[in-house]
């Protein structure tokens, strides 16, 4: 791959000078001189309806963004990325979650070797396993079918799974899923407190196996369960998913309760592999494979389209021209519709995790902007929460709405209160209202001059919030894969064009490295040498 500073190629350049030209674009004067603007700027693919003409943008803005693109070589890009390359340098590794939803005939080689006959293998221990316990053939060690099943992994190896499930929870079968991911006791102790541990299977899930909260929830879990059941019944309850096989069998896994994971599949990018594994089990091996499908329509698409129509290429060059000239902070990703509350937060780790870096892959430090800050919550719900500041704060927040054409429950009334909403929202983010719409309004409602006078500023919206709406027909496990693999694919585009390495995750390491050592000082009641605050916070937590 090519490492170009960003800033130094000539679409960048071209890119400034077309900022200062256009920052004060009026949205609404743009769709009154050009009335094909919103046809100009959707992208009808399937059923993904992709439309980005409420952004501060011109048709010029896009054709820089694309040549930004260029310069910054993303096809070469992407081939390397499909094609095994190791782009993850900084740990030695390909980047293959495409792989994992690739179709079998496919060929795809780490060091020469096809990878695919592996992903299949795998898929169909997958779907054996969970036919044998959702149909109850498997039994726990009472003979007893299982009912319940609890996902144990922090970060990739819970974020993807527990924002799929609770996703598709219109899919699922009888078997209740649950979560424990924190180290905090207080979350392992809230979910096992009912639960039954003749009918409940444990998926341990953890890439590396060395994750201190998965083992500690892992030893507990087992703990309690090998205080409720005879020890050789662990084998019976108690599965991995891993790369670490060695690990996984020191901890009283055996073999054949082993899912194996590659390294070429980053722990965020992961819920394609065996780590979706408590997926499959919730929704069934056919769902699991209609999720992955629809990743693999999003794969061909983003790997087949011309830049131009390209959604999470058009997408991905929109939170550049966000982040790098308009110089926003932060980016919200509003979902209307419940089930998709754990979107935001999964989000967080793929995005933030990726590209939250300050070195380019030249190893120097970066002068530009990287890694969008992305939060949201579902609408309405947003909407009586934190929308106040989107419509009438200081910060500009471009914000990615994401709906349903179809509910799953038929509900027409809600859904068309809640879609009402969701078209409401980007209107009134667009549009603003003026002084005069204003006091038009407070006059029409009977009040007096100097009352409208004092009022008008607090009631003024000034509109031109810059929102991208993707309106798909409806929520179905292969629709759901074809969004997940478009927000992956827009972090690669980032990344590429940032120039940065986008799958490591080295910031995270301090933080571990430090707790093990505060922990043992805590463990041995001997404050060593730290700052004098966290000096004086250790000695005060350790005092009776
Ligand atoms: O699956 P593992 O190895 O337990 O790692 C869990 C998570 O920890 C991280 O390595 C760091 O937070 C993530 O990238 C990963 O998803």
């Amino acid at each position: 791959m090519t490492n170009v500073d960003p800033t130094k190629t000539e679409a960048w350049k071209k890119l400034e000078a077309h900022y200062a030209q256009i920052k004060g674009i009026d949205l609404k004067e743009e769709f009154k001189k050009d009335p094909a603007r919103a046809e100009a700027l959707t992208l009808l693919w399937d059923d993904f309806y992709v439309d980005y003409s409420k952004n501060l943008i011109t048709n010029e803005t896009k054709a820089l963004l694309v040549d930004l693109a260029k310069e910054a070589k993303l096809e070469e890009a992407i081939n390397a990325l499909f094609g095994g390359s190791k782009i993850n340098r900084t740990e030695g590794r390909a980047v293959l979650h495409t792989a994992l939803r690739a179709q079998r005939e496919n060929s795809v080689e780490v060091d020469g070797e096809n990878v695919m006959p592996e992903v299949f293998e795998v898929k169909e221990k997958i779907k054996n396993f969970c036919y044998s316990v959702i149909t109850g053939a498997k039994k726990g060690f009472t003979g007893k079918a299982f009912t319940d099943v609890v996902n144990i992994g922090i970060g990739g190896s819970d974020l993807g799974p527990v924002m799929v499930t609770e996703a598709l929870e219109f899919y699922k079968n009888h078997l209740k899923l649950h979560f424990v991911s924190n180290v905090d006791g207080d979350h392992v102790q809230e979910v096992i407190k009912d639960l039954n541990p003749e009918t409940t299977l444990f998926v341990v899930v953890s890439k590396s196996f060395s994750t201190q909260e998965t083992l500690s929830n892992s030893t507990t879990i087992r703990k309690w369960f090998t205080s409720k059941a005879p020890a050789d019944a662990v084998a019976k309850h108690f599965v991995a998913v891993s790369s670490n096989v060695k690990a996984v069998e020191e901890f009283g896994i055996e073999a054949e309760n082993i899912f194996p994971m590659w390294d070429w599949v980053g722990g965020r990018f992961s819920l394609w592999s065996a780590v979706g594994l408590s997926i499959s089990l919730s929704i069934g091996f056919n769902n699991f494979e209609a999720l992955l499908e629809g990743a693999r329509e999003m794969d061909v698409h983003f790997k087949e389209t011309a830049f131009e129509k390209n959604i999470p290429v058009q997408l991905a060059l929109l939170t550049i021209w966000y982040n790098n000239f308009f110089k926003a902070e932060t980016q919200a990703v509003i979902p209307y519709t419940q089930y998709l509350h754990r979107f935001p937060a999964y989000l967080q780790q793929a995005i933030m995790e990726s590209n939250g870096k300050g070195v380019d892959r030249n190893g120097k430090n970066i002068s530009y902007q990287t890694g969008n800050i992305v939060w949201g919550e579902p609408g309405t719900n947003s909407q009586h929460a934190f929308f106040q500041l989107i419509h009438q704060g200081t910060k500009l927040i471009p914000a990615d709405f994401i709906g349903f054409k179809r509910s799953l429950h038929k509900e027409k009334d809600h859904h068309n209160k809640l879609m009402a909403n969701f078209f409401a929202q980007t209107e009134a983010l667009l549009q603003g209202k003026n002084a005069a719409e204003v006091s038009q309004e407070l006059k029409g409602k009977g009040m007096a001059a100097s009352e409208i006078e004092e009022l008008l500023p607090f009631k003024i919206f000034k509109g031109n919030n810059p929102t991208t709406t993707i309106l798909i027909d409806s929520l179905t496990p292969k629709s759901l894969g074809k969004l997940i693999a478009l927000y992956e694919h827009q972090i690669f585009v980032q990344g590429i064009i940032w120039n940065i390495y986008s799958y490591d995750q080295w910031g995270v390491e301090l933080g571990k490295q430090l707790a093990t050592n505060i922990l043992n000082e805590i463990e041995g009641n001997d404050v060593g040498k730290h700052d004098s605050s966290t000096s004086k916070m250790l000695k005060f937590y350790l005092e009776d």
